[in-house]
């Protein structure tokens, strides 16, 4: 269970920059819950995923997984148990190791600091892993990560974050970078993921339709708060114009400002 408290995020403290991103924000995730996350720029989706995952400083509050104070921890201590996606492909793999490598530096996740020597039995869980896919990858263990185009690599990056099963996934944008028809595969396959790993999960997104579509809440962010909470029960009857109306509702946005894509 995630849960932060009070949480305030302020950049350029003290300066004429000084921007609050985060205002005194509080959340509770279930265990196996799929968030989505929208709101117009600027809202703080990314830097509250930062303050959960630890690249970006926490000015006030705490965040808890577990039951664990994540508060004054290191972000690579942190990522022991939390899997994180951005909206660039380039982000979470490493271009110039093969498949094989890069699964086996994200295996070890947890278990030791450096890269191990992997056996033949790593090899067929990932190759195991890579056939659940269905891209074919698994035939490619000695392909360099950098060559396959940006769905095969947030594929890949998706498998990574979760071979060691995370306590927390967090989507930041990640199909956006990708075309129509591979943006499609690619959800599908995280919902796969999350769903045969009761993975509790977050996931920021600027389609409208995807955040209702999947997941079992809507968070609706602005200005650094959460402003709507929305629950399995009443989302299933939501539509488009629906979750639209009521984010200009709650927030002085206006709709262009949610839907940006
Ligand atoms: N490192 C930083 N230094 C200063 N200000 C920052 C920094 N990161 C974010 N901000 C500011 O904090 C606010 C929240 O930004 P954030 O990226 O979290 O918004 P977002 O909701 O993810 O937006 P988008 O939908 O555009 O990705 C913005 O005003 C942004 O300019």
């Amino acid at each position: 269970m995630l849960e932060v408290k009070d949480l305030s995020v302020i950049f350029n403290q003290g300066t004429v920059n000084e921007k609050q991103a985060i205002k005194h924000l509080n959340l509770t995730l279930n265990d196996g819950d799929f968030v989505t996350i929208i709101g117009s720029n600027g809202a703080g989706k990314s830097t509250l995923f930062g303050a959960i995952s630890g690249d970006v400083p926490i000015t006030e509050g705490q965040v808890f997984l577990d039951g664990a104070d994540l508060t004054n921890q290191r972000e690579y201590v942190r990522a022991r148990n939390i899997g994180r996606l951005f909206q660039d492909p380039l982000r979470g793999t490493a271009p110039h190791m093969t498949i094989e490598e890069n699964l086996a530096l994200s295996y070890s996740r947890g278990k030791h600091y450096s890269l191990r020597p992997y056996s033949k039995k790593d090899r067929t869980v990932f190759k195991e892993a890579l056939e659940r896919l269905n891209l074919g990858l698994e035939d490619r263990l000695n392909t360099k990560v950098g060559t396959l185009s940006g769905g095969q690599r947030q594929a890949l990056t998706l498998l990574m974050a979760t071979l060691v099963t995370p306590k927390l996934l967090l989507l930041d944008e990640h199909t956006a970078a990708l075309d129509p028809a591979t943006s499609d595969k690619v959800l599908k396959l995280s919902q796969k993921i999350v769903e045969e790993n009761h993975l509790t999960t977050m996931m920021i997104t600027h389609n409208m339709e995807d955040a209702l579509k999947y997941g079992n809440r809507i968070l609706m962010m602005n200005n650094g708060e959460i402003i709507a909470d929305i629950n399995a029960e009443d989302k299933k009857t939501m539509k488009v114009e629906d979750l639209v109306r009521k984010f200009t509702d709650v927030s002085e946005a206006n709709d262009r400002m949610l839907l940006r894509g």
